[in-house]
């Protein structure tokens, strides 16, 4: 029967990666999008731009929105000092079965919960079912028009603090128009536009990072 897209990037990562080295899982899945097939995680290149911010904040807490293959979640997870905890929200059963799997192989289990569910299901939910107080940081990579009413959805559950940083892929290719007018727009965020490429592309896209000023 014919394999998934998602099935031959966990292949990738088990035939190139090490177990246990999560740089090399984030290696094994870039070298194959870029050169067999390509596949719709942050990349390389807007990588290197996650990668500087998460070292700035250094969060205790993260959330992602929208794990796909787990490529992010690792490269974040991968940065995240010793107790630190990222929850990655996943609704595609398809996709959360491959991603816990490269997960594994990068051998970060302790660091990432994954959630399988609707963000905004979840997101209500977070402060009871999760003990989450607040989190640092947010990487939002699901679907593009979730973005803003997510945003919302977490200022009135209490989960942002001031300075916690919500930071967007996508914000020119798909793009989300709604969300960067209101980041941008409202007196209650500080942002910050990365500009890159649409992962292994030339494409223009880039990384909005918004700082949430209470
Ligand atoms: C509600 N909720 N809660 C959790 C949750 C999780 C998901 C899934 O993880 C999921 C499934 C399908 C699509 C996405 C969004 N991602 C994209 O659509 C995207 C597209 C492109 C691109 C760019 C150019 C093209 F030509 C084609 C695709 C480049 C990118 O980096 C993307 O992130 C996310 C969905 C809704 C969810
Ligand atoms: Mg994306």
């Amino acid at each position: 029967t014919q394999s998934t897209r998602p099935q031959r990037i966990l292949g990738a990562v088990q035939q190139n990666a090490t177990r246990g080295d999560p740089r090399s899982v984030v290696r094994a899945i870039d070298q194959y999008c870029r050169n067999q097939e390509w596949a719709m995680n942050v990349g390389d290149e807007k990588g290197c731009i996650l990668d500087s911010v998460v070292s700035e904040v250094n969060p205790a807490t993260v959330l992602e929105l929208g794990t796909y293959c787990g490529y992010s979640t690792v490269r974040i997870a991968s940065l995240l000092p010793p107790h630190a905890k990222l929850i990655t929200l996943e609704f595609n059963p398809e996709f959360a079965v491959i991603a816990r799997q490269v997960i594994a192989w990068a051998g970060l289990e302790d660091k990432i919960q994954l959630v399988e569910g609707a963000s905004g299901d979840l997101i209500p939910k977070m402060k009871e079912q999760f003990g989450v107080e607040t989190f640092d940081l947010v990487f939002l990579d699901h679907w593009k028009d979730r973005y803003l009413p997510d945003t919302k959805l977490m200022e009135e559950c209490g989960l942002l603090r001031k300075g916690s940083v919500l930071l967007a892929d996508n914000v020119i290719c798909p793009g989300t128009p709604d969300y960067l007018e209101f980041v941008r727009s409202s007196p209650r965020y500080e942002s910050q536009y990365f500009k890159s490429h649409l992962e292994y592309t030339k494409v223009e896209d880039g990384l909005e990072k918004s700082v949430f000023l209470g």
